[in-house]
């Protein structure tokens, strides 16, 4: 898969970590910055990482600040993206194998970089599950999206 990567000056610390488990689970990176430890706005860098979603060019997304909220609030606003806030592996392949999450957010300044690595690879390693119960589910937020974001 094609795995988009961004991040704000919070995040930095655990990108290269990131990056790693991507590459050594086999997938390709699409690195949206940012790549220095400068100050920046965590909403332009998970506004990146959902466009890259929303247009195809990325099949799965990461994204870390600080705190793992912001982007999170950030990318929720865009109609196409499913991100979960994520620190522990349980919920890195639950949030895909039951609502088909298609970002996971990560605070730099909560998880480490092994613990990092290892929730990464368990979003990547999962997928969707074909339960009817857990599809009407995804059915139902994404008739809430249809509503309230058009
Ligand atoms: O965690 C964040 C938002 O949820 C951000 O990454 C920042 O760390 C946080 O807003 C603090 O920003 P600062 O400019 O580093 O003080």
């Amino acid at each position: 898969m094609k795995i988009a990567v961004a991040n704000d000056h919070a995040g930095f610390p655990i990108k290269e970590a990131v990056l790693e488990a991507i590459k050594e689970a086999g997938h390709e990176v699409i690195d949206l910055g940012t790549n220095t430890p400068d100050r920046v706005d965590y909403p332009d860098f998970a506004e990146k990482a959902g466009r890259a979603l929303i247009a195809g060019e990325a099949d799965r997304a990461v994204v870390i600040c600080g705190s793992g909220i912001g982007v999170n609030i950030t990318a929720n606003k865009m109609k196409g993206v499913y991100a979960g806030l994520v620190s522990d592996i349980y919920s890195a392949h639950q949030g895909v194998e039951h609502d088909n999450m298609n970002m996971l957010c990560m605070g730099g300044q909560i998880v480490g970089p092994t613990l990092a690595k290892e929730i990464v690879k368990a979003f990547l390693g999962a997928s969707m599950m074909d339960v009817d119960r857990y599809k009407n589910r995804i059915n139902k937020f994404k008739a809430i999206e249809t509503e309230f974001f058009k």
